[in-house]
C-alpha cells in the first residue's frame, strides 16, 4: 500500500503543528516540502494537488485533502497521529476539537496577519513597514486574544485542555512562535504563555526544535 504524501512547509505554521504531530506518532509518510517563497504552491502542478494551493495538504491514493484540521483528523481516524495527541475518548476529542475551531479566528487570524504584515511582507519588499498606528491596531487585536489563552484557555491547566500535551497545543504554540520573527516577545506580557511554550516545547521535542529551525534563525 502506498504511503499517505504530505506536502508542507516548515514556515507555514499549521503545516509545522501537523508536522510535530506526525513525527511525534512515528508515522511513515512519504515527505512533499513545498518551498512557499519560491511560490512552488502556485504552479500548475501543484494546483493539480490541492485545488487551493494552499499547504498543508495530503494526498492519499487518489484521495486529495487540504484544511490542516481535516488532514488531523483525517489522519487520526486512520490510525496515524498518537492517541494523546488526537484522543479517542469522545469528551477529550471535543475538547480539543474546541481549541481547533477557535483558533482559526482568534489565534491564528490575528497572529498571521501580525506576522504578515509586520514581518514577511517589509522583510520581502512587497509592503511599506506599517506605520506606529497600523502597528498598534495589529498589535492590540493579536492581544486581545492572547489575553484568552492567557486567561481563559491557560486557566488553572497546564496545556490548553486540560493537563496533557495535545494537537491543540502544537497548533496554538505554532502560531504564536511564528511572531518572534518580529521580534515580538510574548513574554513581556505573558507569562503563562510562555511557561506553557516551554512545555509544549518539552514535551514534543526534538521535533518542536526541529520543525521550528527556520523560524527561529528568522528571529535571530
Ligand atoms: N486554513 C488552512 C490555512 C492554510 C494556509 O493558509 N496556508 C498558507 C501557509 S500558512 C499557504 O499555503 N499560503 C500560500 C498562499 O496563500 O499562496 C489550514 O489550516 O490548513
Amino acid at each position: 500500500m502506498s504511503k499517505v504524501k504530505y506536502f508542507y512547509d516548515l514556515m507555514s505554521q499549521p503545516s509545522r503543528a501537523l508536522w510535530i504531530a506526525l513525527q511525534m506518532s512515528k508515522t511513515s509518510y512519504e515527505d512533499c516540502p513545498v518551498a512557499l517563497r519560491k511560490l512552488e504552491n502556485r504552479s500548475e502542478k501543484f494546483k493539480k494537488i490541492n485545488r487551493f494551493q494552499k499547504v498543508p495538504c495530503i494526498v492519499d491514493g487518489d484521495f486529495h485533502l487540504g484544511e490542516s484540521v481535516a488532514i488531523l483528523r483525517y489522519l487520526s481516524d486512520k490510525g496515524h497521529i498518537d492517541g494523546q495527541l488526537y484522543p479517542k475518548d469522545l469528551q477529550s476529542r471535543a475538547q480539543v476539537d474546541e481549541f481547533l475551531e477557535w483558533q482559526h479566528l482568534n489565534l491564528r487570524l490575528p497572529c498571521s496577519t501580525y506576522f504578515l504584515k509586520v514581518g514577511l511582507y517589509p522583510m520581502m519588499g512587497l509592503a511599506e513597514v506599517p506605520t506606529v498606528e497600523k502597528l498598534t491596531e495589529l498589535q492590540n487585536e493579536m492581544e486581545n486574544n492572547l489575553k484568552l489563552v492567557e486567561n481563559v484557555w491557560l486557566k488553572h491547566k497546564d496545556f490548553l485542555t486540560g493537563n496533557k500535551l495535545t494537537a491543540a497545543d502544537l497548533f496554538g504554540a505554532c502560531e504564536i512562535e511564528q511572531t518572534k520573527i518580529c521580534k515580538y516577545n510574548v513574554s513581556d506580557k505573558f507569562p503563562k504563555i510562555s511557561d506553557w511554550l516551554s512545555k509544549v516545547r518539552q514535551e514534543s521535542n526534538p521535533f518542536y526544535d526541529s520543525g521550528h529551525k527556520f523560524v527561529n534563525k528568522l528571529a535571530k
